[in-house]
């Protein structure tokens, strides 16, 4: 169970996550929704310690995350593997390399220094990329893939780190419809065969729907929505992508495009508010 307990970060005046509690149980798939400034990635962001709360705890298994510090921080930045928008891959180096980074957090310091991988290590990280239909690149520098396949390796790099929570910022944010189909079907696979809890960012609110076992709706730094897609009404979506969504909704009865067509093209667009 992870627990976030009246959690804050303030940049100066700017609130950027405003007293947010939440429980979320081991294997848990949540998507976090809102506009863009809404306060999504410093949440993620201080899950796995990429920056410091204000106030508040983060409590893991009964350890106090926020507190931690030299050898145990980097020991829960394994456990809580982050993917990133941009992919984040070392372009010129190889794929299994790219990969294989994931396990420097697991490594004694002198191997993480040296950057030797046993047997054993490459093998578990030609299993992860073999998991995410990528092991055919193995050899291939990461900057000659495209998006969705950087996206792929990027995915098996966070399993090669074996964590405990899937920690993913926009992961479908630059992919096409296809591309990114397969990143989503791949995180809910890990979370359904796996059983990890993947908690993830997502600016189109169908994908939240579709893939999350639960959808927490921020605005303005504040939790404003927590419960099941079912719970999600229109009005609840309204609030939490404010005065835009109106708009949108507005346009869909004006539109002369059939019913249902109009409505997913709105709902395309609303997704990238
Ligand atoms: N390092 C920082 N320094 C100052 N302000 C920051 C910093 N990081 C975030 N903020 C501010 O905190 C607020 C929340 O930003 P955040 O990036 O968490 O929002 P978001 O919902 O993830 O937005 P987006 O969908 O555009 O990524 C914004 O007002 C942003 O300007």
């Amino acid at each position: 169970m992870l627990m976030l307990e009246n959690l804050s970060r303030r940049f100066g005046e700017n609130t950027a996550v405003a007293s947010a509690n939440l429980e979320i149980p081991d294997g848990q798939m949540v998507g976090i929704i809102g506009r863009s400034g809404a306060g999504k990635s410093t949440l993620l962001k201080l899950l796995n310690r990429l920056t410091d709360p204000s106030d508040g705890k983060i409590v893991y298994a009964g350890t106090d995350i926020a507190q931690l510090k030299g050898r145990e921080l980097r020991e829960w930045r394994s456990d809580c593997a982050m993917i990133f928008q941009q992919f984040n891959l070392v372009g010129r180096l190889d794929v299994i390399t790219n990969v294989l980074t994931g396990r420097l957090y697991t490594m004694p310091a002198w191997r993480s220094m040296t950057q030797t991988f046993t047997a054993h290590e490459r093998a578990f990280a030609i299993q992860a990329l073999d998991r995410l239909g990528m092991a055919h690149t193995a050899l291939q520098r990461a900057e000659t893939l495209s998006g969705g396949q950087q996206q792929r390796v990027a995915i098996a790099r966070a399993l090669a780190q074996e964590p405990k929570i899937l920690l993913a910022d926009e992961p479908i944010a630059s992919l096409d419809p296809m591309n990114a189909k397969i990143v989503m079907d791949a995180l809910r696979s890990i979370n359904q065969q796996d059983g990890k809890t993947v908690i993830c960012n997502l600016h189109t609110l169908d994908t939240a729907r579709n893939y999350c076992d639960r959808i927490i709706g921020m605005s303005a730094g504040k939790i404003v929505f927590d419960g099941t897609p079912d719970l999600l009404t229109t009005d609840m979506a309204r609030e939490i992508y404010g005065a835009e969504a109106e708009e949108f909704d507005e346009a869909a009865t004006s539109t002369t495009l059939p019913d249902s067509e109009a409505v997913a093209a709105l709902k395309e667009a609303a997704a990238h508010v």
